[in-house]
């Protein structure tokens, strides 16, 4: 459950988010709006990596300005460009690293993450050096890193902005098997088809919020 309080973010002089209240007890949750209008950062709330100037945010009931650590052990990231993401030189390290941080057995490391790698795509890519990947490649590893230790919360920026069809696909096959809460930050509308609840962001403020064909309609008003 995602539980916003009165949330406003300033970043720098601007006013990015400004009074929000929003209680999100849905599994799938799409974000779309201009650019600029907001998106990002409110995904960015979600994990901690931005706290709100004002008000609170709260995940499954863990105050994110207070509780950081543990709401990023809960809360997987997908960021736009996955060069912010990847650390390791390898696939199989990097994919590895979360698993690694939790202590999970070496064994049970190696299984899943060639489970999690086939899953997307990658298989046998655990030795290939990530800078020699294409950018969907690498666009897949750092789902295949963040999915592979299950997180309660999936939070996905523009997932498919460089993938092809193909991986588009994989993406939302990963969103529909997953049996958490996924909130997806896009500008492919298509990919919204049978989620629960879309937002849509206008210039920091929440401009509709509903079944996504409704969400959708205002969005297409707006940029008329
Ligand atoms: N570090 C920062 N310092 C100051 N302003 C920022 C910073 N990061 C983002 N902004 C501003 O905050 C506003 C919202 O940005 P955000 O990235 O959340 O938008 P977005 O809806 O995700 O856009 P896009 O669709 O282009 O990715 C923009 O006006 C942006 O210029």
């Amino acid at each position: 459950m995602i539980e916003l309080e009165t949330v406003s973010l300033r970043r720098g002089e601007a006013l990015v988010l400004d009074r929000l209240d929003l209680t999100l007890p849905e599994r799938r949750i799409g974000v779309i709006g201009a650019n600029g209008s907001g998106k990002s950062s409110f995904a960015r709330l979600l994990n901690g990596l931005l706290v709100p100037t004002e008000g609170r945010v709260r995940i499954a009931g863990l105050d994110t300005a207070v509780e950081g650590k543990a709401v990023r052990r809960r809360v997987g990231f997908v960021f736009q460009n996955p060069d912010n993401q990847i650390v390791y030189p390898t696939v199989g390290e990097d994919v590895a690293f979360g698993l690694k941080a939790r202590n999970v057995a070496k064994g049970e490391i190696a299984a899943r993450v060639s489970a999690t790698l086939a899953r997307h795509g990658l298989a046998g890519f655990e030795d290939r050096l990530v800078h020699e990947l294409s950018g969907g490649e690498r666009q897949m590893v750092a789902l295949a890193g963040v999915l592979v230790s299950e997180p309660d919360l999936l939070v996905l920026d523009e997932p498919t902005t460089l993938l092809d069809l193909r991986n588009t696909r994989r993406i939302i096959e990963a969103v529909e098997a997953s049996e958490r809460t996924v909130v997806l930050v896009t500008h492919d509308l298509d990919l919204l088809a049978g989620f629960e609840r879309v937002l849509c962001f206008e210039g920091g403020r929440l401009a509709a919020d509903g079944p996504p064909a409704e969400t959708i309609a205002r969005y297409r008003a707006l940029a008329a």
